[in-house]
């Protein structure tokens, strides 16, 4: 029987999933709050990890190891590189990595440390269920590359240098730290996020402006796929 972990990283994103549910159990561990649901005969569990790579690793570890999930599906927002994305848009991560990692003084490649990869890739089947839900209800969605730094980018330097390192189509700051958990621990994840911004100087201005909007754009695709698992 499926267990699903649900997660995001604010507050805000989860926020318009939770309100789906009734009859929420909380748990609290490792200075966070696990809310437990069932829905149609699916348990869940969700949670919001906190912003970046470290919070999101311990959250998805924590939602596999402690409340043995065996399926993992993000929701949140994301910077827009890609120019075919806009505000509001939505994207699947095929694959996933972290664009501040970095030891290139030795010769390896940015995102690359011996016994890593530079790319995760998300689990595919999960993929083509969004893809199908997307195609049904006339949804816009593309499937593209997300980068993940402890960063909240806001600049065309550090934008640019995502995109030509990585060839990214967003970025975020726990996406590659989901993929790499779940990825060890041989669970299949799933990534969404809805753009926000476009991780450029006006990126504060705009997150602040549409993280609400576009993290229920997010997570109300998302209550769709979990409908077809
Ligand atoms: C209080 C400030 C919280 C920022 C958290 C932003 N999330 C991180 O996952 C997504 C995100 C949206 N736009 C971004 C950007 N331009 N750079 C990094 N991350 C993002």
């Amino acid at each position: 029987m499926t267990k699903l972990a649900i997660m995001g990283a604010m507050e805000e994103e989860i926020e318009p999933l939770l309100a789906h549910f009734e009859n929420v159990n909380i748990v609290e561990f490792a200075n966070n709050k696990y809310y437990e649901v069932n829905y149609n005969g699916l348990d869940i569990v969700i949670a919001y990890s906190k912003i970046g790579k470290v919070f999101a690793s311990l959250t998805a570890a924590t939602m596999i190891e402690k409340f043995a999930c065996d399926t993992l599906l993000f929701s949140g927002v994301a910077g827009g590189i890609n120019p075919e994305l806009k505000i509001g848009d939505l994207i699947i991560a095929d694959k996933l990595c972290q664009h501040d990692l970095d030891i290139t003084a030795f010769g390896h490649p940015n995102g690359y440390v011996p016994g890593g990869k530079v790319f995760v890739e998300t689990t595919k089947s999960l993929r083509d269920v969004a893809i199908k839900v997307a195609n049904e209800n006339n949804l816009k969605v593309i499937e593209g590359t997300i980068a993940t730094g402890d960063q909240f980018v806001h600049s065309t330097e550090r934008k640019d240098f995502i995109q030509t390192t990585f060839k990214a189509d967003a970025l975020e700051m726990e996406g590659a730290s989901v993929a790499v958990v779940c990825d060890a621990l041989n669970v299949p994840f799933f990534i969404l996020r809805a753009i926000s911004d476009s991780a450029d100087m006006d990126a504060g201005f705009d997150f602040d402006e549409f993280l609400k909007s576009s993290a229920k754009n997010s997570a109300d695709y998302l209550i769709k796929i979990v409908k077809e698992l």
